[in-house]
């Protein structure tokens, strides 16, 4: 079954991420249980690293607050098992009063803090800073952390800022990050994405009306936030979702591409609209897909609702097809040219439904002042009253109603030219079967991602976009499967 956002309590959602503020409010709600909720989170971090490593020899990095607590907590219990482990302390005296009692409870020598004895063991357990990490890391926790062969965090890695996924000082790159409730933005945000290995995210039986004392509003993309549309006996082409493109002279092959894309993913019908001289250039393709010459004639046709305007068109062409859209009234995804157009004046975008900037773009759009990424993009999408999908190996897709999902479902191997148009298609496909604008998104930068993924593989890591758009089909399919499976 899926598990709908429009719950009244979106935290139990199993895709939720919680930001510190959140996870502060949580545990203040959960405040008669707190010390229950540190051993539990000591002890699932104990089962989950007993599940991944096979005994070797751990000196566990204790931090003055709650982090700190937790690290002590797993090291009682791997020290009961038989485990070769240490503590070390950044201050001898906690400020945590759980941490402290917690630190009375362990009676073996404490090894001095640095970074000499970091390098003697096998594995380092960073419990040094995690939801509190409020300001610069101390030079000496980086030199420490930096000497370690292997690293595992608490939380988060010490240094990164748990909302934004922004490093607070030198980092260490973790090999695994165990964490609790629900994870942090940060787990997939760049540039804290690279560096925290992998994610795993215990439960801790957290009260449940302390669980719905919180309302994250930004979820981990995956087909569990969204519902696609099925195949029915009945269905026919133009019930399947009719998509429009607008094709230039110049670059005709982002417009193919972006047509290819949205045939390839299930469009009922794909029609690229373009001049009469260009037209003929246009029909030497895709069998399957229809030229129209005639802009005006073919906005007059209701059952073309969707439009996708920019691709491979020049800015000032993309401009003047998109006041003609606006006035129409269609469903619009702007890309490329169109945003190009916007640059400097937003209020040309006002009344589209989807934009689609990568960084530049972006920037060029929303100056981001002292905003980062996530907050630029939640705040632009406000103010456009448009489902944003800020492009990059962490897409944000973020809706004026404030919901944002975080995508990591993706690969290097889209950093190539053509996939930006391939996306675009995707979510023209997508609006056109009923989707909403931004459920759309969230689904096609999923199956994008799969697609790249899979293309990825079939051509030894290198693929073409033309190479993602052929396993886009497929790719739906593994979504849907996913989708039956929750
Ligand atoms: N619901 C959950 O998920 C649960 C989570 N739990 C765990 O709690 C953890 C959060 O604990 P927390 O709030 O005590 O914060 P934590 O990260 O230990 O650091 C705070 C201390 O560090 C200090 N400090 C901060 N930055 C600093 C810097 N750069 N350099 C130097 N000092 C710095 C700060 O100092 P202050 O600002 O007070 O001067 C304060 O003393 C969370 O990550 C998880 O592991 C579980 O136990 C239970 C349920
Ligand atoms: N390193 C990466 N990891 C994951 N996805 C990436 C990476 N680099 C680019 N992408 C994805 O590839 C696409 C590139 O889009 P864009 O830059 O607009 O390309 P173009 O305009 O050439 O079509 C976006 O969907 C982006 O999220
Ligand atoms: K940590």
């Amino acid at each position: 079954m899926s598990h709908s956002l429009s719950l009244s309590a979106p935290i139990l959602h199993p895709r939720a991420l919680l930001t510190p503020a959140e996870t502060r409010e949580m545990d203040q709600a959960a405040s008669l249980n707190i010390e229950d909720l540190m051993v539990n989170a000591g002890t699932m971090a104990a089962r989950i690293i007993r599940q991944n490593y096979k005994p070797l020899k751990i000196l566990v990095a204790c931090g003055p607050g709650n982090n700190g607590g937790d690290g002590l907590v797993l090291a009682s219990i791997l020290k009961n098992q038989g485990w070769p482990v240490s503590v070390t302390l950044l201050k001898s005296e906690p400020s945590s009063y759980l941490t402290k009692k917690m630190l009375a409870k362990w009676d073996d020598p404490i090894i001095p803090f640095v970074p000499e004895e970091a390098k003697r063991f096998d594995l380092v357990i960073d419990a040094l800073f995690g939801a509190g990490m409020n300001r610069a890391l101390p030079h000496i926790v980086e030199k420490f952390l930096e000497a370690a062969k292997r690293r595992i965090a608490i939380d988060l890695p010490s240094g990164v800022e748990g909302e934004t996924g922004l490093f607070m000082g030198k980092v260490a790159p973790c090999e695994m990050s165990i964490c609790f409730v629900r994870p942090r933005p940060a787990h997939y945000l760049s540039p804290a994405l690279k560096i925290c290995g992998k994610i795993k995210c215990a439960d801790i039986a957290m009260p449940t009306s302390a669980l719905k004392a919180v309302s994250p509003h930004i979820w981990h993309n995956d087909p569990s936030l969204w519902q696609l549309p099925t195949q029915h006996f009945d269905d026919h082409k133009y019930k399947r979702g009719v998509v429009s493109l607008v094709g230039g002279k110049d670059m005709p092959g982002a417009a193919h591409l972006s047509a290819a894309a949205a045939r390839r993913v299930g469009a009922g019908m794909v029609r690229i609209v373009t001049s009469p001289e260009e037209a003929p250039y246009y029909r030497i393709g895709s069998a399957g897909l229809i030229i129209d010459d005639d802009l005006d004639t073919s906005l007059e046709d209701p059952r073309r609702e969707v439009w996708i305007c920019g691709p491979g068109l020049p800015h000032q062409k993309a401009g003047n097809v998109l006041k003609k859209l606006l006035d129409k009234r269609k469903s619009i995804i702007a890309d490329a040219g169109a945003l190009s157009w916007a640059a400097g004046d937003l209020s040309r975008l006002k009344g589209v439904k989807v934009i689609t900037p990568h960084a530049g773009e972006f920037a060029r759009l929303f100056p981001l002042g002292d905003k980062t990424r996530l907050k630029a993009a939640i705040s632009a999408a406000k103010e456009l009253d448009s489902v944003i999908v800020l492009k990059g190996e962490d897409t944000i897709i973020a809706a004026p109603d404030g919901r944002v999902a975080i995508n990591s479902h993706a690969s290097t191997a889209l950093a190539t030219a053509g996939t930006g148009d391939v996306l675009t298609g995707v979510i023209g496909a997508l609006l056109s079967g009923g989707m909403h604008p931004w459920e759309a998104s969230c689904a096609a930068v999923w199956i994008h991602g799969q697609a790249g993924q899979m293309a990825a593989k079939e051509y030894g890591g290198w693929p073409l976009a033309e190479d993602v758009v052929t396993f886009l089909g497929k790719s739906r399919h593994v979504a849907e499967q996913k989708m039956k499976k929750q």
